[in-house]
């Protein structure tokens, strides 16, 4: 039986991450995958593959908003063009993912991890031997309790379609019901797009109030936004499907999509049998990615943190330098989960990093506030962006403690918010420097939102 240093169950992006940056300091590595297209979730069939609707889509919306400002005919949107640029790309990562693996002489080894005991994993039942494992099994959709679910599409199939169907439901209140309701409504046939949320509101982990805003922003898109729903079944009949719900009117749709949440993909893994702790969040681990199999770490979407693509590459990056300090000796490292930055590709797109006003509000954080909705800066005034809005929040040292933009390019701007907030910049600081910004740009536009922290003496940051 080969032995290795490291085996890397998961050749997602966090399963790559972790192989690459140990093999480079000369770790004998093997990757398991059971998936006959190796690659993860992000490339395949999440970040990456979605952006190809996005880029569409944003076309489209920009044509609308300016549609009276010279723009005279909004273009015309084929899907399943889109569709098949997408899939040129998607169709090539398994086997660039495979030689990325090779030229860097980590051995991809296909089949189903799991433990037969707390030091022994197995590959379809054959033990492999190592040193260290990380587990980065990624997620998948999570089960859903009622009748019909069967019928759900999920967010993999809705990107493999060859066009869109009128009238469509998306279960579930957050991130991908969102983006794709808003790439159906500038892309596909829509006549109704609805999104079915069973809690008090949509996108629970955004600020409220901001939240509120992309709402107001998504209904004049067309989209209709049902709250306390809690669906009870779903029906298939010749006519397309019938949403139960209780205490409300049943609802009609060709196309029901899963966008409930994605559960961690650890059933296979047998992780009792590894004395690996876990809950239905994933697998629990330290602020080192360590479990509590003192040598198996965990990263990326199967781990009970934080579900997105570059946070699994960090954790892998952390998991990877712990490894190699326990091999080789060297400093160990730890995640710091306070300013990782979120966004919401819609149409304008809301990213924010830090903490929401609720949270300030309920760990009892004394703090200042800056923010406006329906910016009119010249802006917003030359794009014909209606739901522009901003809000930032410092703390009581002055230092940004949450940041949330709905525009076009939020994803760029919450950046400068994320780096200020890693080194605890002074918010009147961070002002001084973008006064000199390259003008005019949605980036110089952020001297607008940090105005207000400048204190007391007005050229005191100079
Ligand atoms: C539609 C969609 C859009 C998204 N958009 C964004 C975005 O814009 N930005 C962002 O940051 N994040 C986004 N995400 C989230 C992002 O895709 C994930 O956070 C990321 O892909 C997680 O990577 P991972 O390496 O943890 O897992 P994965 O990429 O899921 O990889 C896990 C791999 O492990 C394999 N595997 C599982 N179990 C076993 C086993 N027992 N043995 C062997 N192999 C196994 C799987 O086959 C898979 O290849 C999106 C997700 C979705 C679904
Ligand atoms: N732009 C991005 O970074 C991006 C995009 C897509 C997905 N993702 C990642 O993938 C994860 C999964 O995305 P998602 O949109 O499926 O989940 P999500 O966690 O973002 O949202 C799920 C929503 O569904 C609701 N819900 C759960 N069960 C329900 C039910 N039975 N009926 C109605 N509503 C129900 C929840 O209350 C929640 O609001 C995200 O949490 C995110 O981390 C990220």
């Amino acid at each position: 039986m080969k032995s290795y240093d490291v085996v890397v169950v998961g050749s997602g992006t966090g399963g790559q991450t972790a192989a690459h940056n140990l093999s480079q300091y000369g770790v004998s590595v093997a990757v398991v995958e059971n998936s006959s297209t190796p690659g993860g979730v992000c490339a395949l069939a999440g970040c990456q593959a979605k952006k190809w609707y996005y880029e569409a889509a944003e076309t489209m919306a920009r044509a609308r908003d300016l549609s009276g400002k010279g723009v005279t005919a909004p273009p015309e949107m084929d899907w399943k063009t889109v569709r098949d640029q997408k899939r040129a790309f998607t169709g090539a990562v398994p086997d660039s993912t495979r030689k990325g693996l090779d030229a860097a002489g980590i051995d991809f080894i296909p089949g189903t991890a799991a433990f037969r005991d707390p030091e022994t994993l197995t590959v379809d039942g054959q033990p492999l031997k190592s040193k260290f494992i990380v587990l980065a099994t990624g997620a998948r959709p999570a089960p859903l309790p009622f009748e019909g679910a069967q019928y759900l599409v999920s967010s993999s199939q809705f990107l493999e379609l060859d066009g869109l169907p009128p009238r469509i439901a998306f279960v579930g209140g957050g991130f991908i019901s969102f983006e794709f309701a808003h790439f159906a409504a500038r892309l596909g046939p829509a006549q109704q797009i609805h999104i079915l949320e069973a809690g008090p509101r949509p996108l629970g982990p955004f600020d409220g109030e901001m939240a509120a805003h992309l709402m107001d922003a998504s209904r004049a898109e067309g989209i209709d936004i049902h709250i306390d729903t809690e669906i009870t079944g779903i029906e298939k009949n010749n006519q397309g499907y019938v949403v139960k719900t209780p205490g409300k009117e049943d609802l009609y749709a060709d196309m029901v999509v899963h966008g409930a949440g994605r559960a961690p993909a650890i059933t296979n893994l047998e992780l009792e049998k590894g004395s690996v702790d876990f809950s239905r969040h994933g697998i629990v681990v330290d602020e080192k990615m360590r479990t509590a199999n003192a040598r198996v770490f965990a990263a990326g979407d199967c781990a009970d943190t934080v579900q997105l693509a570059r946070v699994a590459d960090y954790e892998a990056c952390v998991a990877a330098k712990n490894i190699l300090a326990e091999l080789r000796g060297g400093q160990e490292a730890v995640m710091d989960y306070r300013a990782v930055p979120s966004v919401l590709f819609t149409l304008p797109q809301y990213a924010m990093v830090g903490a929401t006003e609720e949270a300030l509000q309920s760990e009892g954080i004394r703090y200042s506030r800056a923010m406006a909705t329906n910016l009119s800066w010249p802006t917003y005034r030359r794009t014909g962006m209606k739901h522009a809005a901003y809000k930032v929040l410092v703390d009581h040292n002055n230092r940004i403690a949450g940041a949330h933009i709905i525009s076009d390019n939020a994803a760029g701007l919450i950046n400068i918010f994320k780096q200020a907030m890693i080194h605890h910049q002074d918010a009147g600081q961070l002002y001084w420097e973008h006064v000199m910004t390259p003008y005019p740009t949605r980036e110089s536009d952020i001297t607008y939102m940090l105005k207000p922290f400048v204190k007391h003496d007005p050229l005191a940051g100079l």
